[in-house]
């Protein structure tokens, strides 16, 4: 199998797809033999999360429901970011309008993304702080470059990680750590992220990372696809239940909250003090 990918990646057969994408904010191609996906994010500078991306991310999701998809890979076009989080500007004075449709299409990239019945991995090539990382802790499996930083920091913004995004982390690195981490908004090194389990893997440049990427995908390819899917969703159900059956309380607390004025705020000095940078 290993021979099989090594060939097809390294082009002596072509046979990998570009998937007809109607925005080129994602880069999807497909493994015509293996069924692999590879969807790359490709929003420059880092992939900050707002209204078209997130719509780009559901349409390919929904679209490779009806393809013959055996794996998906997410990975970013940004040298340094895998991905900053939910576009700061969605949040920071919106009209109550489109907030809702912001977060209403979080949600469902969310939900199908954390639902795939196909083995999903984040090869995280950059940052990948808040959103970022619910985005690679929604996979089933993270592998992470070197000296960069992910974890849910949102506290350190003044703003609050919604109830799904804590789940999400309590999923993977246990309560107790995911309480301290929320609270403090600890933003890890790939190191430190690998510690404590919220990465499974460190890997030692890109190119490492996309082999381990494969590696882990070859694995999962080996198993029954059935059986593999229901354990799957068997474990995600809850967290999955949680929000379904109170998105319309959920995005309620989202626009109660960032319409504070506090909190808009926070959001223009954050703002701000990234331009600076
Ligand atoms: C009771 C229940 C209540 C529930 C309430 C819910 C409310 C809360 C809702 C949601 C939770 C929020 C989740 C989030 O994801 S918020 C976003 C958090 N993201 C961050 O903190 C990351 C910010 N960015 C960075 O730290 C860095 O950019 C970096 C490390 C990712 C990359 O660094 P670098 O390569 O040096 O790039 P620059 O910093 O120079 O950035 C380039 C460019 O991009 C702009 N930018 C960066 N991040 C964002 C962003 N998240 N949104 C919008 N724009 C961003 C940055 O300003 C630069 O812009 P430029 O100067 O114009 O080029």
């Amino acid at each position: 199998m290993f021979v099989l990918r090594q060939c097809l990646t390294l082009g002596t057969k072509s046979s990998v797809r570009n998937f007809a994408a109607a925005t080129n904010l994602v880069n999807v191609k497909i493994n015509e033999d293996t069924g692999v996906v590879i969807m790359e994010l490709n929003k420059p500078p880092v992939n900050s999360l707002n209204y078209e991306l997130l719509e780009a991310m559901h349409r390919t999701l929904v679209k490779l429901e009806n393809e013959r998809c055996s794996g998906m890979i997410l990975t970013s076009s940004s040298p340094n970011t895998f991905s900053a989080g939910l576009d700061l500007l969605e949040m920071y004075k919106p009209t109550v309008d489109k907030a809702r449709k912001f977060w209403g299409m979080l949600q469902n990239t969310w939900i199908k993304l954390y639902s795939a019945p196909y083995p999903t991995v984040a090869a995280i090539n950059g940052h990948s702080p808040a959103g970022g990382c619910l985005l690679a802790m929604s996979c089933e499996y993270r592998i992470m470059v070197p000296k960069k930083k992910i974890g849910l920091n949102e506290t350190q913004l003044g703003i609050v990680a919604p109830q799904w995004f804590q789940d999400c982390m309590k999923n993977i690195i246990g309560s107790r750590q995911a309480e301290k981490a929320l609270i403090a908004g600890t933003l890890f090194s790939s190191e430190e992220a690998a510690k404590i389990g919220l990465i499974d893997e460190l890997a030692t440049d890109k190119e490492d990372l996309m082999k381990k990427a494969h590696d882990f995908m070859d694995e999962q390819l080996g198993l029954p696809p059935l059986a593999r899917s229901t354990v799957k969703i068997g474990f995600r159900k809850d967290t999955l239940n949680r929000l379904i059956n109170s998105r319309e309380v959920d995005t309620k607390y989202f626009i109660d909250f960032i319409f504070q004025p506090k909190v808009q705020e926070s959001l223009e000095m954050y703002l701000q003090a990234l331009k600076k940078k």
